[in-house]
């Protein structure tokens, strides 16, 4: 008992002398004593890339810069007007062999900045070593890891037989229409020669790090619910506003989901269905019976569900609702692909053999959100979804989103055993 209260007197104690502690040390930007792929890293979520209007000549300029830092070329392709898909490319020894793409998008999400600690653009690091800033997990971080791993590689003298490129791409927070899926139509693209890509992946809060082999679809759906309109102080047959009822068929199905995720341990929220209702339209005024209301819904499907079933679903469910209840997508992937975990496929073990060598654990999941990693499987292309980020909560797109700088260097030394094992590894049949 004593011994108890001694320890919890002592927590106490060292909270209260870490708060002066906190204040002398202030937020210390420091050059000098800061380690300079830090420093970078800091630079790069100062610039404001971040929607609805990202500053993307910003980051071509400083993306500009660290190709000559690197000694390496830069091409610019502007898949779209004012949307420009970087590559950096170091040639292998054998450039005839396919190449490992490193990507990573430069566009952040909005902030609520009246909810942030620091200024989300000040790339502000307290006295633990916190970095704060809009896209220090998404994924700014890793756009830096792969940047300095390379630099450190190449001052090192390495060479390796694969041809690497680094892609940075526009818009993956906003569906991509504007980045990876048109880049990846282009021939451009397919110059590249790719054999596997990286691209991010999620946060893991313990000592392990998690990989994401594949995705789930994503639907957005908009249900659309036409009625009779009329007088607000009547009983108007056939209203809009009843047909809204098919709402209850996606919440329940929700229910059920969510159930499933809860009850059985061993599900991920990539194993299961989600859906989200994110919009109601409709109306014109208090008295007015409407003429049509709409409701949205996001969906993310797991690729084990089979999709034509699950639209019948929907349909029933629409049918129920009342006459003439349809709907429409904005969004509907149905790409199912998943790239090779067997320690038999070559990239795989070659991923997989690294992290080993390293002591990395690593949790293999479906990734519970989109990524321009789907963009790349549905070219028939190996991606690992992969941000080495463990002992740190998963904040992206979250107020307060930081990485603390002992876990951002550390996956700068990851890549630096992971880059020369992919881009190393052997020629594959057919590429000899
Ligand atoms: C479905 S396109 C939108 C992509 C977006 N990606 C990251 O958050 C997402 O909502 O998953
Ligand atoms: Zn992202
Ligand atoms: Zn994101």
């Amino acid at each position: 008992f004593h011994t108890l209260i001694f320890a919890i007197v002592h927590v106490g104690l060292m909270r209260l002398k870490s708060i002066p502690q906190i204040l002398a040390q202030g937020l210390y930007d420091g050059p000098g004593t800061e380690d300079p792929s830090v420093t970078l890293f800091r630079e790069y979520l100062r610039l404001k890339t971040v929607h609805p209007e990202p500053d993307y000549d910003a980051a071509i300029r400083f993306l500009e810069r660290m190709a000559e830092e690197l000694g390496l070329p830069m091409k610019k392709v502007e898949v779209c007007p004012g949307r420009v898909v970087a590559v950096i490319t170091w040639v292998g020894s054998r450039p005839e062999l396919k190449s490992v793409v490193l990507n990573s998008h430069t566009d952040v999400v909005p902030v609520y900045e009246g909810h942030w600690k620091y200024d989300p653009f000040a790339a502000v690091k307290d006295a633990d070593g916190n970095i704060y800033g809009r896209g220090s997990q998404d994924m700014k971080c890793v756009t830096i890891q792969y940047i300095e791993a390379i630099r450190r590689l190449k001052a090192a003298g390495k060479r390796f037989p694969r041809t690497i490129h680094l892609t940075f791409v526009p818009d993956e927070e906003v569906g991509g229409h504007k980045g990876m899926e048109t880049f990846v139509k282009l021939p451009e693209f397919h110059k590249l020669n790719i054999g596997f890509a990286l691209d991010e992946g999620l946060a893991n809060p313990t000592n392990a790090y998690t990989v994401f082999y594949g995705e789930r679809n994503p639907w957005w759906i908009t249900v659309r619910c036409p009625g009779s309109p009329g007088h607000g102080s009547r009983f108007v047959e056939n209203t809009a506003a009843e047909k809204l009822r098919v709402i209850n068929s996606f919440l329940e199905f929700r229910e059920k989901e969510k159930h499933r995720l809860n009850t059985s341990e061993c599900f991920t929220l990539g194993d299961v269905t989600t859906v989200n209702m994110t919009m109601v339209k409709g109306g014109v005024a208090y008295n007015v019976v409407p003429a049509e209301m709409d409701v949205s819904f996001d969906l993310r499907i797991p690729p084990t569900v089979n999709l034509q079933e699950f639209e019948e679903k929907i349909k029933a469910w629409c049918k129920v609702a009342g006459e003439d209840v349809t709907y429409d997508f904005a969004q509907k992937h149905m790409d199912q692909n998943f790239t090779c975990t067997e320690e038999s496929d070559p990239w795989w073990h070659a991923f997989s053999s690294t992290c080993k060598a390293m002591n990395m654990t690593v949790k293999k999941e479906i990734f519970p959100a989109a990524t321009d990693s789907r963009f790349i499987r549905e070219e028939g292309l190996p991606a690992i979804g992969f941000s080495p980020m463990n002992l740190t909560p998963i904040l992206l797109h979250d107020h307060n989103e930081y990485l603390n700088e002992q876990v951002f260097l550390r996956g700068i030394q990851v890549y630096e055993r992971l880059v020369p094992a992919l881009a190393s590894v052997p020629p594959l049949s057919g590429e000899e």
